[in-house]
């Protein structure tokens, strides 16, 4: 082991579904999550009924349970409850982790948005967060996004604090390097695992981050 791989945490991968899982996509993310150790999915739609996405759901939760994969839904404590998720990642608009861990109990992962902002995390972590999430690192064209975030923000975090971190935005394997070297627990991915071979970019990005823990 190198000296920084001694001293950075582990860095895991954390996938975040495209907006259309519909037709391939559940042999779509077996392959990915058969293809590289992945620690989360989460599924994020928008404009779809909550019927509906628990349907869509089912298929998927059941695809990441048979691997270990943790379940997470977006923006919705009730839809997380519903179908029993293993957590919930909320916005700054989507509700109050207080209320999520009330709900969804102390087993569940709750995971907070905090663009990049010092004191949006404190305030995620104080109401129980299990996870603060900065971003976007890099420019994303999945989401409309505000607020841009430098490595710094997470070697300022870790050194502080013990939650774990998330890095998401415009995520790649070619540019992952400093997020993982300023000490991200997790990388969240979208785009980049999608867009083509979602066997062949889980990989690159398990490699990427590798190579950049033993830099
Ligand atoms: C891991 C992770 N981090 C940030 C986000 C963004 O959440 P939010 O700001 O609520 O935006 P939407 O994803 O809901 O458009 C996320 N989903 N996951
Ligand atoms: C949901 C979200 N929140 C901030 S950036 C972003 C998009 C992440 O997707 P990608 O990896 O394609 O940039
Ligand atoms: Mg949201």
């Amino acid at each position: 082991m190198s000296d920084n791989e001694a001293t950075l945490p582990d860095c895991q991968l954390y996938l975040i579904s495209p907006l259309d899982v519909t037709g391939s996509f559940p042999e779509r993310l077996t392959r990915a999550l058969e293809a590289a150790p992945v620690a989360a999915f989460q599924l994020r739609l928008k404009d779809i009924d909550q019927h509906e996405i628990a349907r869509l759901a089912e298929p998927l939760q059941r695809i990441c349970a048979d691997r270990d994969v943790a379940f997470i839904v977006n923006d919705s404590i009730s839809l997380a409850k519903r179908i029993g998720a293993d957590g919930v990642h909320l916005g700054q608009g989507d509700g109050d982790p207080v209320e999520a861990r009330k709900i969804l109990g102390r087993g569940a992962q709750i995971g907070v948005t905090c663009h990049d902002s010092r004191h949006l995390a404190m305030e995620a972590g104080e109401a129980g967060a299990d996870y603060v999430a900065f971003g976007a690192f890099f420019p994303t064209v999945t989401k409309a996004v505000e607020h841009q975030a430098a490595p710094d923000l997470l070697s300022w975090w870790q050194s502080l604090f013990e939650l774990p971190c998330v890095a998401i935005g415009g995520i790649t394997a070619e540019n992952c390097a400093p997020l993982v070297r300023a000490g991200a627990d997790f990388l969240a991915v979208s785009g980049a695992v999608w867009r083509d071979d979602e066997a062949a970019a889980v990989t690159g990005l398990h490699e990427a981050i590798a190579n950049a823990r033993l830099a």
